[in-house]
């Protein structure tokens, strides 16, 4: 009998073309997301050797880093940099007969977003895009991870990868989550816990109660970060929730087709005994909402905590990174997180700008106003998010807060578009990374869920969303 195997030695078994006897592998690409920044010398390549994509149909293409967010977007894009940028990939779609959602497409959004949205993302397949978040489908049971520019062209030309199979690594997340906390309180307290590197080399599975309570958006959340904490990609077995979350979407198996496709993702899991080369487990119960304090999304505290005291740490190095990241942030050590004002707020981006996310800010503003010193965006994670919203009512409930109601698109969760930071303004961001500059030069992000984030959208300073009434 063979050893019992884990559910990414499964999906990585399945997709071997050939092996080398030190032991890379060439792997079968399912599914290839596009979009125009990583894209574009890819697409030169393959032009200059006289190729054509392998695969269009397992391709897809959709601009988001550069759109601008405001609605006089579809009059044309002013900042002649962007322009050029998601010309070219209109370009190249058309050159290479893969399909394209532009910035008029309902279906345009922010690329992990998408993916999911029209059933493009599917359990056990592997999916790549030049894009280190595409780590985000693996809530579906799909092998997803980020690659180069050079391996996005290697794809495109013939619908391959060259890997090395990374070691396993099970991050189990047991009870359930209290009222208020959220996919993004759980997956920030792991980085906080194994670091940026924690996951360095490994492929991490979530599981656990708390992971199996959560929905697909949550889900995706937790494997939206996974990169952040060094791994190479995150994993969720798909079960009952995931199959509900994909049937009917557009480009979902339809008829017998889904019947097969379910028989066959009902495989998907870890089979016990199954070997992991490190665990770390951490209980919901006692999870509070997280906040980020520094310039590394592993420098979190509960909301309920203090800014840290970098004088505490032993080891030099290290001491003086968090100082700098203290000074960076404009913080002292020992400042209640809950007496941090802001001036900005960001609600969007692929790790919180789906559904569920606007519903759980919506339902923190709703009746109340922004504060007066802050200035707050939400930027739906694509067109269909935004149409939901919408027929839902949660715009007029964000416009009427004071609130900005914005195109879909990456936004200010990096500054590539004119959605930027002002150097030493503060944000409440529902993004992914805290870095220096991430949004913009000398900008100061705090990274926290969507409920925290239209909390101190009102309240204009850091609140913890468990006593909000
Ligand atoms: C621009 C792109 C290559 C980049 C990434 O790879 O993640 C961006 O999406 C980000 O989040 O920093
Ligand atoms: S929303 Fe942010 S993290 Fe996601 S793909 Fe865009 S820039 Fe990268």
């Amino acid at each position: 009998m063979s050893a019992p195997r884990t559910l990414y030695d499964k999906i990585w078994d399945d997709h071997i073309v050939s092996q080398d006897e030190n032991g890379t592998c060439l792997l079968y690409i399912d599914r290839h997301l596009v979009h125009e920044v990583t894209s574009p010398q890819a697409f030169e390549g393959l032009r200059i050797a006289g190729r054509k994509v392998r695969a269009p149909e397992k391709t897809l293409a959709v601009v988001d880093h550069n759109v601008p967010t405001t609605a006089d977007r579809h009059e044309g894009i002013k900042n002649e940099e962007s322009r050029i940028q998601v010309e070219a990939l209109a370009q190249n779609a058309a050159d290479f007969g893969v399909e394209y959602y532009s910035e008029k497409d309902v279906r345009q959004g922010i690329v992990h977003i998408v993916g999911p949205e029209q059933g493009f993302t599917l359990p056990g397949m592997t999916i790549v895009c030049g894009d280190s978040h595409t780590s985000t489908h693996g809530a579906f049971g799909a092998l997803a991870h980020g690659i180069g520019t050079s391996e996005v062209e290697h794809v495109l030309a013939t619908q391959t990868l060259v890997q090395k199979k990374a070691k396993n690594m099970l991050v189990r997340v047991d009870g359930l989550l209290p009222q208020g906390v959220t996919a993004k309180d759980i997956i920030l307290a792991i980085i906080g816990e194994i670091g940026t590197a924690g996951g360095t080399g490994h492929v991490i599975e979530f599981a656990g109660e708390a992971i199996r309570a959560l929905s697909m958006e949550g889900r995706m959340t937790i494997c939206n970060m996974t990169i952040e904490g060094g791994a190479r990609a995150g994993l969720i077995a798909p079960d009952e929730t995931t199959f509900d979350y994909i049937k009917d979407k557009p480009r979902a198996p339809k008829g017998t087709a889904w019947d097969m496709a379910v028989d066959y993702w009902k495989t998907l899991y870890t089979e016990e005994g199954a070997h992991y080369d490190k665990v770390v487990v951490l209980d919901a119960a006692n999870l509070p909402p997280i906040v980020s304090w520094g310039s590394s999304p592993e420098d979190v505290v509960s909301v309920q905590g203090i800014v840290p005291n970098p004088d505490d740490i032993q080891d030099e190095n290290k001491r003086t990174s968090k100082q700098r990241a203290l000074d960076y942030m404009g913080l002292k050590a020992g400042t209640k997180m809950t007496d941090i004002t802001v001036d900005r707020v960001f609600i969007g981006s692929c790790t919180n700008g789906r559904i569920e996310d606007l519903r759980a800010a919506a339902k923190v503003v709703e009746g109340r106003k922004v504060a007066s010193t802050v200035s707050a965006m939400i930027v739906p994670g694509s067109g269909i998010v935004k149409e939901m919203a919408e027929a839902e009512g949660l715009d007029v409930i964000f416009k009427d807060a004071g609130f900005e109601w914005r195109e879909p698109g990456c936004s200010m969760c990096l500054a590539m578009n004119d959605d930027r930071l002002s150097p030493y303004e503060r944000c409440a961001s529902t993004s992914n990374r805290n870095f220096e500059g991430r949004q913009g030069y000398k900008g100061r992000t705090h990274l926290v869920s969507p409920a925290m984030a239209a909390a101190a959208a009102v309240a204009g300073h850091f609140v913890d969303i468990r006593e909000w009434k």
